[in-house]
This record gives structure tokens, sequence and C-alpha cells, in this order.
């Protein structure tokens, strides 16, 4: 993951019972300014087409199918390192341009490094993706062996009953030993929202695993039945900043699942801006892990390029 020289990796600190039982979250006042991020703020012409290509560079272009293939990882890789046509980019003043990473399953990984050979870093989801319910042996090792194959950011999921249940100390040890598990390899923490009932449960999850080392809090597996939502959104990026005002540490966020157009990137986009300030507009610190967004971002902007919408199915698709 590339970053600035001087950004300070999260780091474990004790669990702090107290605050975590302190948490609150209002619902409806997270509703009411979830509508009004969403529907107030709009970027229009060459403003959205360069937040459409920062949404590119911070995207995790996955693919997390059961029918995945070497060859079609192999295209994924491809269209990560050139994701617009060349036409596109030249229209745009672009040189260069890459997604965020490439986001696979642990057996995907090596046809991934075979393409991409450390130029783009390898996001696997480790950890009995996507429910988490293997033995702490098994998903142990699984980042292991992750690691080994040459993923550089791994994707835990956490046990969400440890949540459900209020067993706190449970999901920080869980959490710690994934980090240490992960080494060097950056560690994102998916909380699986849609399973945890209440926004309060997002909020003390969020702390926890932050406060057990978590590189990035990460909404969704994409395999629940609600993933991504700019309220859960919002309950994340807070918990993000007060943390950061509590320890100094800069913890990134990954909204995932469900985001498939431009305009749900563009909502991401304002709340990371909004809540966060622009340090987290960069691929170190937001990442958008998604498998069909890219198409609808490369329509946009054909459409600003050219002022015509090309059919979906014109655009490559990995
Ligand atoms: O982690 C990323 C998600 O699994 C992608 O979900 P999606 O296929 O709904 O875009």
């Amino acid at each position: 993951m590339s970053q600035p020289l001087d950004f300070k990796r999260n780091v474990a600190m004790d669990l702090d019972l107290g605050l975590i039982n302190s948490l609150k979250v209002n619902r409806n006042a997270a509703d009411r300014r979830a509508a009004s991020l969403a529907n107030r703020r709009t970027v229009k012409k060459e403003y959205q087409a360069a937040w459409l290509v920062r949404a590119i560079e911070c995207m995790d272009l996955t693919t997390l199918s059961g029918d995945d293939t070497p060859g079609r990882v192999e295209r994924l890789c491809m269209k990560a390192m050139r994701p617009l046509r060349a036409d596109l980019m030249a229209a745009l003043g672009l040189e260069t341009l890459s997604t965020g990473a490439v986001c696979v399953y642990h057996e995907m990984i090596t046809p991934a490094v075979k393409v991409l050979q450390g130029r783009l870093p390898i996001a696997a989801v480790s950890t009995a993706f996507p429910a988490g319910l293997s033995s702490m042996e098994t998903k142990l090792r699984e980042i292991e062996l992750s690691v080994a194959a040459g993923a550089t950011e791994i994707d835990i999921v956490i046990t969400r009953q440890h949540v459900l249940l209020g067993n706190w100390q449970a999901l920080y040890n869980e959490m710690v030993a994934y980090r240490q598990a992960c080494g060097d390899a950056h560690v994102k923490a998916i909380l699986a929202t849609g399973d945890l009932v209440t926004l309060e449960n997002v909020a003390k999850a969020s702390w926890v695993c932050m406060m057990a080392g978590a590189d990035f809090i990460k909404t969704s597996t994409g395999k629940e039945g609600v993933n991504a939502t700019i309220p859960v959104s919002l309950v994340m990026v807070r918990a993000i900043r007060d943390y950061h005002e509590l320890t100094g540490f800069q913890v990134g966020y990954k909204p995932a699942g469900g985001v498939s157009t431009a305009k749900s990137a563009l909502q991401y986009l304002t709340v990371m801006k909004e809540e966060l300030g622009n340090d987290w507009l960069q691929p170190h610190l937001f990442r958008i892990g998604a498998s069909s967004l890219l198409t609808d971002i490369e329509r946009q902007l054909e459409h600003y390029v050219t002022g015509n919408y090309s059919a979906a199915h014109r655009h490559a698709q990995p």
C-alpha cells in the first residue's frame, strides 16, 4: 500500500471497556445527516470527472465468486492496471492510472501475482470469508498462507457473535491475533454491518477493532443481506475521527458491497471529505470495495468526454 513516508501505522492499545460501553448512536440523527450529505453536495463537470478518477484510484477492484478462475483474475488484474480506455485517458490528460488494489480469494492470489508482479497491491479475503466460522487456528493459518503467497493486504471477517453477545474482549483478542498474523501486510477488519443489528453495535465493533490494531475498518463482505450504506458509513467514519483525536492514528475506511454506480461512489467520497477531510481521500486511507463499479464510472467519464453514453456491455468487464 503506497503511503506518505511519515505515515504511522495504527498500533494496538489496551481495550478500554469503559469507552466501549459508553458509546451511543442516535439513529435518527445519523439518518438525517446521511440524507443531507447524499442530496446536498453535488460536483459537476470537470470536478465530477476528477472525483470519479479519484474513485478509481481508491477502488479495490474485486472478484469474490465461487466460479472465479485464474483467467478471470488475470483479466481483472489487467483491468486494474489500465482501468480506462486509452482514448479516455488521453482526453482526460492522464498518463497513468490504476485502481488502489485488486481483491480476491486466497486461491486466486497466485494468478494475480503473475500478472501484477508487484505493480499493484493484492488484497486477499482470508479468515474463512465470508462467515468466518472456522477454527481460529485455521483462520490464522489462512492469513499466513495468503501473506506468503503475495497478498500485501488482508481483509479479515470478524466473528459476528462476539458483537451480538457483547463479548468485546473476545472480539479484541481475535483482532489482535489477526493483526499479528498479518505481519507487515495491512489488515482491513470487515464488520459485516448488515449482521450487527444496531448502529451502536457498529460503533462499538469499529472501536474495538481499531483499539486492537486494525489498519482499516470495512463495512461488508458483499454477501450480507444489507451491505454498505451511508448511515453505517457515518457511524464508522465518526469512530475513525474520534479514534484519531484520541490516539493520533489514522485508520482507513472501506465501504464495500453493492457500490455499483458512479453516483454512489461520489456520495462515499463526499462522506469522507465532509467528515474526515482530504487526508482520507487517498488510497492509503480510503478504498471502495466493488466488483462492478468501474463499468459505470467508465461510462460516466465517456459521457463527460464525448457527450454520449455507451451501453455498459461495450466496456470491458474483468
Ligand atoms: O469486498 C468487496 C465486495 O465483496 C464487493 O461487493 P460487490 O460485488 O457487491 O461489489
